[in-house]
């Protein structure tokens, strides 16, 4: 089976940091080590409070990523505006609301089509890959090619948040259809949100899959096994459901 990609998301190293307005953990030593580990990307989330990754990280985090950046970030004005000053690889459009926890749901897209169209636009023209945050649902789909945006990320939330078997599977099912479907229209399928060890490989085994993006629950397990082991984990993880 072919290969399938995964993107660090280091937000929850600046998280960490922030919680006690230190220099320390620094996001760019985590991409320094992720990479290192075999991370084949490095995603950050640049929120509109900037509760995590700051301008700072994405300023000097540009300058040192060796793989490929991923800048997450609303679709407003001043995010896009940071985007076309930065230049990264690959920006994700996502949903933002500021009381949330963590990202809850896809980017409407249909919703605000022409919003989107416009945004994804400028980006392409300056050279930078677009991908769109949805949920595993045709009609945002359609919308995200609607937008030309070569790739989208299926959110993968409910999925993970799923408190049955029988959810999880139904979960699943709706993940597997919408990968198919994308990949059917040609654009380039990725995934991500609430991924662990526990619940990566079903998701990962998705043959249209190409690169998934986990935060959370590598940092978390780098507390204990040290951030190095834990991407190499992580990517063990996701290659053995490709055997
Ligand atoms: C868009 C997405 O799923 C992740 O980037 C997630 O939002 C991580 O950042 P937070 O933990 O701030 O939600
Ligand atoms: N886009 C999803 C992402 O970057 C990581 O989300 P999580 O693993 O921190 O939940």
């Amino acid at each position: 089976m072919n290969n399938i990609l995964l993107g660090v998301n280091i937000d929850h190293i600046a998280t960490l940091r922030n919680a006690r307005g230190t220099r320390y953990p620094d996001p760019v030593h985590a991409a320094e080590v992720a990479e290192r580990a075999g991370a084949d990307g490095i995603t950050i989330h640049l929120r509109e409070d900037r509760r995590h990754i700051t301008d700072r990280d994405v300023r000097i985090l540009r300058e040192t990523i060796q793989t490929r950046m991923n800048l997450e970030m609303a679709v407003t004005d001043e995010m896009v505006q940071i985007a076309l000053d930065t230049q990264p690889e690959f920006v994700c459009l996502v949903p933002e609301k500021r009381e949330e926890l963590t990202t809850e749901g896809g980017l409407d897209v249909a919703g605000q089509l022409e919003k989107i169209k416009a945004a994804t636009a400028t980006l392409t023209e300056a050279g930078i890959k677009v991908s769109l945050f949805i949920d595993a649902d045709r009609t945002q789909i359609d919308a995200a090619v609607a937008c030309g945006a070569p790739y989208i990320e299926l959110h993968t939330g409910h999925y993970a948040d799923a408190e049955t078997e029988e959810e999880q599977q139904a979960e699943l099912k709706k993940i597997a259809a919408a990968a198919s479907y994308a990949d059917d229209q040609g654009i380039k399928v990725n995934a991500g949100h609430g991924l662990t060890y526990h619940n990566v490989k079903p998701i990962a085994a998705l043959p249209e899959l190409y690169e998934l993006n986990i935060g959370h629950s590598i940092i978390g397990r780098a507390v204990f096994d040290g951030l190095d082991k834990a991407v190499a984990d992580m990517r063990e993880e996701m290659l053995s459901a490709r055997r």
